[in-house]
């Protein structure tokens, strides 16, 4: 009987790092989660508890705080991500590649009648700035994203011209709100000289502006949109991958109290709620290898 240890990664989950960068008494914070995961030549741990190339996951969780502290800081999330994944490799002959997954909280400074406080700060919404650098061997991908950018529009959308059977209750609009949780993740080409955090602020720029001026015959169209802008303004961004609920705003029936609803009162439903996911590429993007990857063999 044949069997052998197929595609393994370990590491430690969600390690939350807060740094705060002292230099002047303007305090500037950066909230971070890191997950890191570690992958090589562990046949031995797992088949015989044999621990000689285990680096432990609480090794690698006092890295993530500890190069913080030896970078001075965080700086941008894909940068943090790639010094870690490098420390890996470099540092252990038996860690052929890494996984560093890195969300970011964004905290606004309290603006207070004197101005924006020098060290009190405001936590930013529900969104949520994300990064996966994925090494393996010389190789390096980097995908980045957001998720959780809510956005409504009140008017400019409509949905008709759909097919209709035995089942279709939808009625055509030509004026609803669309609504959705954009959740986005792209791929970079390359590491070298991407400004990463200047990318990240003109990408979300481009989503809002994208969104916000297309004329909407379907969510799928202002999702292609979306996807186009970015790609064209972007060119060391090869594809981008977009999950978004169509958050359903129903008009109420106001009729029986003698009411008309001129498209004024809604409900706003949580589920279900439409989904849609695509990807929008460039048809000349050079080959994703690992970067789309969570657990080798299992995407
Ligand atoms: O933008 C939309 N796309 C759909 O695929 C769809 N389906 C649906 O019921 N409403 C909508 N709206």
């Amino acid at each position: 009987m044949g069997i052998r240890l197929g595609d393994n990664q370990y590491g430690k989950a969600e390690v939350r790092l807060v740094h705060i960068d002292r230099g002047t008494d303007v305090h500037r914070i950066k909230d971070i989660s890191v997950t890191s995961q570690l992958r090589g030549d562990f046949d031995a741990v797992h088949v015989e508890g044999d621990n000689a190339n285990c680096v432990p996951t609480d090794t690698q969780k006092n890295t993530v705080y500890a190069l913080a502290k030896e970078n001075n800081g965080v700086g941008a999330i894909e940068d943090f991500a790639l010094l870690l994944a490098r420390h890996f490799v470099d540092e252990h002959d038996c860690v052929e590649g890494a996984r560093q997954e890195i969300e970011e909280y964004g905290w606004d400074r309290i603006d207070t009648a004197d101005g924006p406080h020098d060290h009190s700060f405001v936590r930013r919404g529900g969104e949520t700035r994300t990064t996966v650098v994925t090494k393996d061997g010389d190789q390096e991908w980097v995908v980045s994203g957001l998720d959780g950018l809510t956005v409504l529009k009140s008017t400019g959308s409509e949905f008709h011209g759909y097919p209709k059977t035995k089942y279709t209750t939808l009625k055509e609009t030509t004026d609803r709100i669309l609504a959705t949780d954009v959740t986005a993740r792209w791929r970079y080409v390359g590491t070298d000289g991407i400004a990463w955090d200047k990318a990240y602020a003109s990408v979300r720029a481009i989503l809002l502006e994208t969104f916000a001026t297309t004329h909407s015959l379907a969510l799928q169209q202002t999702l292609y949109a979306m996807g186009t802008a970015v790609l064209e303004a972007h060119p060391e961004i090869a594809e981008v991958k977009f999950s978004m609920p169509n958050n359903h705003h129903f008009l109420v029936d106001l009729s029986p109290f003698g009411l008309d609803n001129p498209n004024e009162v809604f409900f706003a439903a949580d589920r279900p709620y439409g989904k849609i996911e695509a990807t929008v590429e460039r048809d000349d993007a050079p080959d994703a290898g690992r970067a789309w990857e969570t657990v080798p063999g299992f995407v």
